[in-house]
Order: C-alpha cells, then sequence, then structure tokens
C-alpha cells in the first residue's frame, strides 16, 4: 500500500539536491524516483492548477504554503488532461481534506497519477536554499529506489538540465482543435499551443472568440489557413532560446500585421522575435501573489506567475527592431524584470504572467480586453 487517505504514507523518501544538499521525510503520492528541475511556488491556494499546468513539465514544485490538500481534488480546477510536475514537495499534507467538490484525495491523485512526491520535509529550508543557491536539480527516491545519498547524487547530477530543453512538442496537443466562442462569436483566434492552459482559451471564448488552438508545430500557413483575426501563443515549459520554430512563425505574423498576443513563453517569444536576449532567472518566479505594474497606466496589479527565463529588454528606453518600435510594458516590482511587451507600430504585445488565472487574481484580465481591442481596431 503505497498511498493513504489520511495524508503522508510511513515509508521513507529522499530528496537529494544536485549540490549535494539532502532532506528526508516521507513518500508522498507514488513511491519510486523522479526527477527534475526544484523550483518553489509561494501560491496558498490553487495546487490542482499548478499540478496541472503544462509548464511545469520537468519541474520538482516545492509548494511552500506548509498545509497542501486540504481542499482535496476535483474535476473542475485541473489546467490540462494530466499532471505535469515531474514531482512534488509538501510540508503537511492535509490529514481530512474538506470540500464540496473533493472527489479525491490529493495523495491518491499524484498516486494514480504516477507522480513521485515528498512529504515531512522542512519546506522553507528548502526554499531558503533555492534562493540563495538558484533553481537545481533534484532527485526524489523512496521505496526501491532508496540506495546510499552518493550513488543518489550521482544520478541527480547526470539528470538533463532545464537550460537548454526544447519541451513544448512533449506537452502541446498533436491536432487541432475549437474552442467555440460563448454566446456571439465576434472574432476567430488562432492560438499556437506551447503547453496552453485550459483558461486561456476560455477567457477568450467569453469574450466571444472562437479559438482554433494549432499544435506547436503549426506553420505561417496553418495560421492563416483558419482566417484569423487574432493570433495568440501560449504558455509553455523549456528554454525560449530553443523555441526556434516559434519564433520563426511569429515573425512572419508581424510582417502581416494581424494582432497578436502572447502569455509567458509567449512573451519570451515575442521578445526573441523583435531581436531581444532570453536568460535563466536565479529561482524565478512562481506563485500567484506577484506585483506588477503597468507601466502604460501606472497601475499596479497582483499577478500569476510561473517562469524560470526572462526576455533582456532595456527597461526605459524605446527600442528600434525589425518590426518598428518596442517597449516594455511591465515590470515585476520585487526585482525589475521584464514583464510585458508591446510594439507601438503594430498591434503585437505580450506578458511574462497569467492574466488567465488559473489560479490566481484576475487584475490582469483587461490583457484579454486589450486583445480584443486591438482586433476591433484592425476591423475599423
Ligand atoms: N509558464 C511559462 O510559459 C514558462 C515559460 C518558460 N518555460 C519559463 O520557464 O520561463
Amino acid at each position: 500500500m503505497t498511498t493513504s487517505t489520511r495524508g503522508a504514507t510511513k515509508t521513507p523518501a529522499v530528496l537529494v539536491l544536485e549540490d549535494g544538499r539532502i532532506f528526508r521525510g516521507r513518500a508522498y503520492g507514488a513511491v519510486g524516483e523522479t526527477f527534475g528541475e526544484a523550483v518553489f511556488s509561494t501560491g496558498m491556494t490553487g495546487y490542482q492548477e499548478t499540478l496541472t499546468d503544462p509548464s511545469y513539465h520537468r519541474q520538482v514544485v516545492v509548494m511552500t504554503a506548509p498545509h497542501v490538500g486540504n481542499t482535496g481534488v476535483n474535476d473542475e480546477d485541473p489546467e490540462s488532461k494530466r499532471i505535469w510536475v515531474s514531482g512534488y514537495v509538501v510540508r503537511d499534507p492535509a490529514r481530512v481534506p474538506s470540500n464540496w467538490r473533493s472527489r479525491r484525495t490529493l495523495d491518491e491523485e499524484l498516486a494514480a497519477q504516477g507522480v513521485v512526491g515528498i512529504s515531512g520535509i522542512d519546506t522553507r529550508a528548502l526554499t531558503r536554499h533555492l534562493r540563495e543557491r538558484g533553481a537545481m536539480r533534484v532527485g526524489i527516491f523512496s521505496g526501491d529506489a532508496l540506495q546510499d545519498d552518493g550513488a543518489l547524487l550521482a544520478r541527480v547530477q547526470e539528470a538533463p538540465q532545464m537550460k537548454g530543453a526544447d519541451l513544448s512538442a512533449e506537452v502541446a496537443t498533436t491536432e487541432a482543435y475549437v474552442v467555440p466562442a460563448l454566446g456571439e462569436k465576434k472574432f476567430t483566434v488562432a492560438a499556437v499551443d506551447l503547453g496552453i492552459k485550459g483558461m486561456t482559451p476560455h477567457r477568450m471564448a467569453e469574450r466571444g472568440i472562437e479559438v482554433h488552438v494549432l499544435p506547436a508545430t503549426a506553420t505561417v500557413e496553418d495560421v492563416y489557413a483558419v482566417n484569423p483575426d487574432g493570433v495568440f501563443f501560449s504558455n509553455g515549459p523549456g528554454d525560449p532560446a530553443t523555441a526556434d520554430h516559434p519564433v520563426s512563425v511569429m515573425r512572419g505574423i508581424l510582417e502581416r500585421g494581424t494582432p497578436l498576443f502572447g502569455i509567458c513563453f509567449g512573451n519570451q517569444i515575442l521578445g526573441r522575435a523583435l531581436g531581444f536576449g532570453t536568460y535563466k532567472l536565479k529561482y524565478g518566479h512562481r506563485g500567484i501573489n506577484q506585483p506588477v505594474q503597468d507601466r502604460t497606466t501606472g497601475k499596479v496589479e497582483v499577478t500569476a506567475h510561473n517562469h524560470g527565463f526572462a526576455v533582456d529588454a532595456p527597461l526605459d528606453q524605446v527600442s528600434e527592431t525589425p518590426f518598428g518600435r518596442a517597449e516594455v510594458s511591465h515590470v515585476c516590482l520585487n526585482d525589475n524584470v521584464v514583464e510585458g511587451l508591446q510594439l507601438l507600430d503594430r498591434p503585437a504585445f505580450s506578458v511574462q504572467y497569467h492574466p488567465e488565472a488559473a489560479a490566481g487574481p484576475h487584475d490582469a484580465a483587461y490583457l484579454f480586453d486589450r486583445f480584443v481591442s486591438l482586433m476591433e481596431g484592425q476591423r475599423a
């Protein structure tokens, strides 16, 4: 028996970081072994959305909130068809989950989906370690996978790095599909799926947009085959420096001047399409309480983030790009990281964070309205 409806098992587990730091706890979810990049999320709620966000593919997520699983698992909140995190780290799993929508416990769900986790470790110490040393590779081992620490460390050090990882094709749809507009259809959008979250097409559908979700391999011709009023590039896992195909597709769209909106990976791709570089942040931004300023209005919004890379663009000047003038439209108030880009001569913009707000505060929902305005402007 590897799971328990009463929270953690008694099965010993160990978490091994690539720099040799080790935490001992108990198995949570599946028993076995897993590898990934250790990152921390500061979200106090929304663990189902976090677990099922395809952008977390190949990452082991450490929850800074000490109690996880309190509301169990429901069938409404997942952002995709499966859990994508490669491992899960919690301090104190709920012993008695309780919510009217709950169908299962979180440890049952993790075990059913084969996701190896660990509980009962000092997640505050682990988070501080990652904040000081930076995100790094990690392994979690339990059951038959337990060996001596040196052997486990060697295996962690052989695991693939996140820098240089090209992962969109591993998570994106292989077949195009349509999310119909809710109510009267006003616009058609081609959405390039690099790891899209379910709430994103939903937020567009709510605004009368019929969304044609296209595989990551879509070409400029595939995009225009749906006769779009606008084009969207989604969030997604991996290193944006590897995303050469979407960057070239986006350039084709910018050349035609079709309204364009990007979220997260989509923002990094717009950055690259304009000629800016991208770089890996020391430990990234993950959680639902990140302050961002919209420099076009001066307003500050509290926002949902999940990114480990960022765009390297000058904050206080307008840049000349192959597609006209561009500027940094949004900035993170914690660390001045670029959180949004906008073109001044073409109808295109993007943000590094998550206006679809799943989970998270809805402060940034206006960005979907901005996209609608661009499409209206193009028609006028
Ligand atoms: N949520 C995302 O789209 C993440 C983008 C990219 N993989 C990063 O880590 O920065």
